[in-house]
């Protein structure tokens, strides 16, 4: 699927709203939805899941991006090394979606969209993807109205649908990486963490606030004290779960390569270079014999599976 000239039509039935075909967890009705992609160059493919039924679709156009970040290009240099990067990476990817994962305010949609925008391939937000399939304007409400659990659902099948599609650059939701079944829609693709430190997230966070973000939400307190503290108990509770993505991206890392250790001087260009580069990196060492590497990835999401 080509960037910008894709329409995408997620058509969804909120868990809950639906006549009980969906698959049951922890005792609430999972959701049922499919997305479609309707190319203008050939007929709309429906993915729908198992016993859905469509209800009013709602339009959504595949964004082109625009990286949206004020300081995203340092230089004409940085520009040309993430434009040179990002044909290499092509060739290597062939189509494949790239899955960022990562903790709050680690940087997958302002990242992704310049990623998405220099491969040419259509961004994808999952939070907002579910905003649309269950009909509600923010994550806070979902979480507010109905519940984590069900917010979760949702997500699940987001992750579900959009695994079957290419050429996307889709920034997961935080929480995304705790359920192993999104770990084997994820693993159709490329997953990609982006890890940073908890105090720079705490800053960005309390620079930005916490409203659209609930698991973080304070009604009082010093901003930047309270998301550090919840930062560090989710970090806790989700261990490892983000070491299960394909290639890691260390902002200590890219900070310590440049000869600092800052890593709040970092743009989301020089992250976005890094995850061309070490996604490329990944893909060489993994193609070399592919028999192997299915066979090492699902030997991989079974481990998953059973943590
Ligand atoms: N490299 C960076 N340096 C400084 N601020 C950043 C950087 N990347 C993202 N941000 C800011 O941090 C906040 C969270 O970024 P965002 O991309 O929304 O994260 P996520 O999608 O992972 O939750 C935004 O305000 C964004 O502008
Ligand atoms: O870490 C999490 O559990 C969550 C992260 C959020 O997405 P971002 O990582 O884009 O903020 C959003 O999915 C929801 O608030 C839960």
């Amino acid at each position: 699927m080509e960037a910008g000239g894709i329409g995408l039509a997620l058509q969804a039935r909120a868990a809950g709203f639906g006549s009980g075909s969906g698959r049951r967890r922890g005792g609430l009705q999972a959701p049922t939805g499919s997305l479609r992609v309707a190319d203008p160059a050939g007929p709309a493919v429906a993915v729908r899941a198992r016993g859905s039924k469509p209800v009013a679709p709602l339009r959504l156009r595949a964004k082109k991006s625009s990286g949206g970040h004020e300081n995203s290009h340092n230089s004409v240099d940085e520009a040309l090394l993430l434009k040179r990067k990002s044909e290499e990476v092509l060739f290597y990817l062939n189509g494949r979606c790239i899955y960022l994962v990562g903790m709050m305010g680690s940087g997958k949609s302002t990242v992704g969209k310049i990623m998405s925008e220099v491969l040419g391939y259509s961004f994808f937000d999952s939070d907002k993807l579910v905003e649309q399939a269950v009909g509600m304007p923010s994550v806070a409400q979902i979480f507010k109205v109905h519940s984590e659990a069900f917010f979760r659902d949702n997500e699940s099948s987001v992750l579900r649908d959009l695994s079957s599609m290419r050429r996307l650059v889709v920034a997961t939701g935080g929480g995304a990486v705790i359920r192993p079944i999104n770990w084997r829609y994820m693993k159709k693709g490329l997953s990609v963490w982006l890890d940073v430190p908890l105090d720079a997230l705490a800053r960005r966070i309390a620079k930005v606030g916490t409203a659209s973000r609930p698991l973080l939400d304070q009604p009082s307190g010093d901003p930047y004290a309270m998301a550090f503290s919840k930062l560090s108990m989710l970090a806790q509770q989700r261990g490892d779960a983000y070491a299960n993505a394909d290639v890691r991206v260390s902002l200590e890392e890219i900070a310590c390569k440049q000869g600092h250790d800052d890593v709040s001087k970092l743009t989301p260009t020089d992250i976005a270079i890094e995850s061309l580069h070490k996604i490329e990196s990944f893909v060489i060492e993994h193609t070399a014999d592919s028999s192997a590497s299915d066979a090492q990835t699902e030997s991989q999401i079974q481990r998953i599976q059973t943590l």
